[in-house]
């Protein structure tokens, strides 16, 4: 692996409303320090990706938006989230998570119908008026575009769906919570092309409700469908820009060796 110089670093932070701002945020397993990123402020309706090499962080870091890494990690930094700092101790982090949802690598719908996949979690939060829970079904279903392929199997079980139909359930359950942000690690990652395509689509047009940050492990993907994307090299964020800058003009010569293939 070439050595890169890790205090090298282009970070343009976007000028639009930002709907989540981190301050140096570092992790640590125990002893082994594995972020140690700069300020980033991620744009309000807009995808951004964080790409770098396997074992670069971008999970780690991901999984600090929604309080994942607590209970296996140690956080430092801040980050700021409607004027709160969400590494706070004194915050509700089930409450966070509502606002702030995540998406997993490999889909995990609940062993229940797909509507209680849907419903579940908003009966759970008090949401008792059939009327709205059905609408809430409904509208998630829709923004993932898979109401039509399931409307007429509402009670069957959730585990017969195909894997790319089970993520975008899994996103839908996220959906239907209203979340401000959308937090997706890997989503794709267990899906054929077809299935791949259609969750792409799905992102973009649900980027128009939601501010989204994926991590992929696929430049072309990245790319495709992301307005901002953030280099991690070593758990430091080397660049950050518009994904178009980052993948056509960047800055610095491990973000370059990456995106060409001569990293490593
Ligand atoms: N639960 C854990 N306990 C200890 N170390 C961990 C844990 N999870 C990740 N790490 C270490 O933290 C570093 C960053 O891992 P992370 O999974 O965040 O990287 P990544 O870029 O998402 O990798 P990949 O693309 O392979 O998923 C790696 O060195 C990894 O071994």
């Amino acid at each position: 692996m070439k050595n890169y110089n890790l205090d090298e670093t282009y970070i343009i932070n976007p000028q639009k409303e930002s709907t989540l701002s981190a301050k140096q945020v570092t992790v640590s397993y125990g002893t082994n320090h594995v972020i140690h990123a700069a300020d980033l402020n991620f744009p309000r309706y807009k995808i951004t990706s964080l790409i770098g090499a396997s074992g670069s962080g971008k999970s780690t870091y991901l999984r600090c938006f929604n309080r994942m890494n607590d209970k296996i990690a140690t956080v430092g930094g801040q980050i700021m989230y409607r004027d709160t700092d969400i590494n706070n101790p004194k915050i509700n982090v089930y409450e966070l998570r509502r606002h702030i949802g995540m998406v997993f690598q490999r889909p995990n719908p609940f062993a229940k119908s797909i509507r209680e996949n849907l419903t579940f979690a908003l009966k759970k939060n008090g949401m008792t008026d059939k009327n709205e829970l059905e609408m809430r079904l409904e509208t998630s279903l829709k923004g993932v575009a898979l109401w039509d392929e399931v409307k007429d199997k509402l009670d069957q079980s959730a585990l017969a769906l195909s894997g790319g139909q089970a993520q975008r359930l899994c996103v839908a359950r996220s959906i239907a919570m209203k979340p401000d942000i959308l937090l997706l690690d890997e989503p794709a990652s267990a899906l054929d092309p077809i299935s791949t395509a259609k969750l792409e689509e799905t992102l973009k047009t649900l980027s128009n409700q939601f501010s989204i940050i994926i991590v992929t492990h696929n430049m072309q993907q990245a790319s495709r469908i992301s307005d901002y994307t953030a280099f991690l090299h070593m758990g430091h964020v080397i660049e950050y820009d518009e994904t178009e800058n980052v993948f056509t003009n960047p800055h610095v010569r491990a973000t370059e060796d990456y995106i060409s293939g001569n990293f490593g």
